[in-house]
């Protein structure tokens, strides 16, 4: 590679921003989900961790519940984090996009390289973080971990009435499909284009890109970067995180 097309550093600087906002609705009463403890420790600071324990991830934002970033800084400030590390807490907004956005919005102009990853994968693996970046890195706008789906899909029409049974009228064919995980990694330009420019709802980023017509590329996700969304995803999460503790030894 000559040294004019070689990457400088600004463009290959790795940023991550952790929506961490929702009320966690689906997993039932209780604090706004990425507050949750899981062994102990809250969920966010469970994501925090995963993130920054990729080397290349030198700054991370947290979005936090509208009212609650002072609380969120305070349990940063409290809990062990990586020294290597730069923290930015900002408020976050009604819907993921508009979380992401916010985060986006306090990124500073030194980072090219921009994952979003949910509070809500706490147990993502650090393989599967540099995995993404690498791939970004590598020259892909977008680049999402995804896995093969163990179930067969069905597209439905809506119900006659409510309560009524689904028609069934599609079925996918399962092995083009994937169920994508975070963290998404992209070039920042291209994802602050998107988010300028698309409007409509989206249940994640990458699907805004697709929407520039840009390119999305997949790399393997991991089992353990599931997102605690209902009640038995908590015990799931517990048991993997007892599982590392065993094989930590301690
Ligand atoms: N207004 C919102 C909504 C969601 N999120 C974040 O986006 C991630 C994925 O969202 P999801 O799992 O759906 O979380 P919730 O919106 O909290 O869950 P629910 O839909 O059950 O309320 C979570 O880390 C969540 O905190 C966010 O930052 N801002
Ligand atoms: C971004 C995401 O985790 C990819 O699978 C997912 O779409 C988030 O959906 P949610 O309904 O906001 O949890």
């Amino acid at each position: 590679m000559s040294d004019e097309s070689r990457p400088t550093p600004a463009q290959t600087s790795v940023a991550a921003v952790i929506p961490a906002a929702g009320r966690g609705v689906r997993l039932g009463p209780g604090a706004p989900k990425a507050l949750r403890a899981l062994n102990g420790t809250p969920m966010l600071i469970h994501a925090v961790r995963a993130l920054a324990a990729s080397r290349r991830v030198s700054l991370v934002i947290v979005v936090a519940p509208p009212d609650g970033a002072a609380e969120v800084k305070s349990l940063l400030d409290a809990h062990a984090l990586p020294e290597r590390t730069d923290f930015l807490v900002v408020p976050g907004g009604e819907s993921r996009q508009e979380s992401v956005r916010l985060g986006l919005e306090a990124l500073p102009p030194q980072y090219g390289i921009v994952l979003v990853h949910d509070a809500a994968r706490p147990l993502v693996p650090v393989d599967t973080v540099d995995a993404v970046i690498e791939a970004v890195r590598d020259g892909a706008p977008a680049v999402v971990p995804a896995l093969p789906l163990a179930d067969t899909v069905k597209e439905v029409a809506p119900a006659a009435e409510a309560g009524a049974p689904e028609p069934v009228v599609a079925t996918p064919e399962r092995s083009r499909l994937r169920a994508v995980q975070t963290p998404q990694g992209f070039d920042r330009a291209t994802l602050v284009r998107a988010h300028e420019s698309v409007t409509d709802n989206v249940t994640d980023d990458a699907s805004m890109v697709e929407q520039l017509g840009l390119p999305v590329v997949a790399v393997p996700g991991h089992e353990e970067a599931f997102k605690v969304t209902r009640p038995l995803d908590l015990v799931l999460a517990e048991a993997v995180l007892a599982r590392r503790r065993l094989n930590d030894g301690f």
